[in-house]
């Protein structure tokens, strides 16, 4: 069933204490730090007008495509980090961002690390 869209609740820190709301806060990386997390992670191009991270997989088939994806939303689920993409049959467009933190962020790197994990399974 899906979420009224003007009555739920889009995140938790609206009513999170203070004490929570800075367990939950994320920074995004600075350049350096962004430049350092880039050279581990080859097959990923950064996207400077959202300070992203976007890679393009291309499998066999649909079934592949969609198997990848989804192992990579339980992965998604766990982390509560989401990625934004785009399938057309063989083909995966992920872009990684930190909304929370307004650019990329340690979660992006993480999510990226585990999403090639999964394509060199
Ligand atoms: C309320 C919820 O925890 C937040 O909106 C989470 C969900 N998933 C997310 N995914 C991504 N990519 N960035 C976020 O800032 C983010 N925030």
């Amino acid at each position: 069933m899906p979420i009224h869209p003007h009555r739920h609740r889009r995140c938790r820190s609206a009513t999170a204490s203070v004490a929570n709301r800075r367990a939950m806060m994320i920074e995004a990386l600075s350049e350096t730090e962004r430049a350092d997390a880039l050279d581990g992670l080859p097959e990923w191009d950064h996207d400077e007008a959202r300070d992203a991270i976007t890679r393009t997989i291309v499998f066999a088939d649909f079934i592949e495509a969609f198997g990848f994806m989804t192992q990579v939303a339980l992965i998604a689920e766990r982390m509560n980090h989401h990625p934004e993409w785009a399938n057309v049959y063989n083909r995966v467009d992920v872009l990684l961002t930190t909304h929370d933190a307004g650019g990329l962020s340690s979660r992006d790197i993480e999510m990226a690390q585990a999403i090639d994990a999964i394509v060199e399974e």
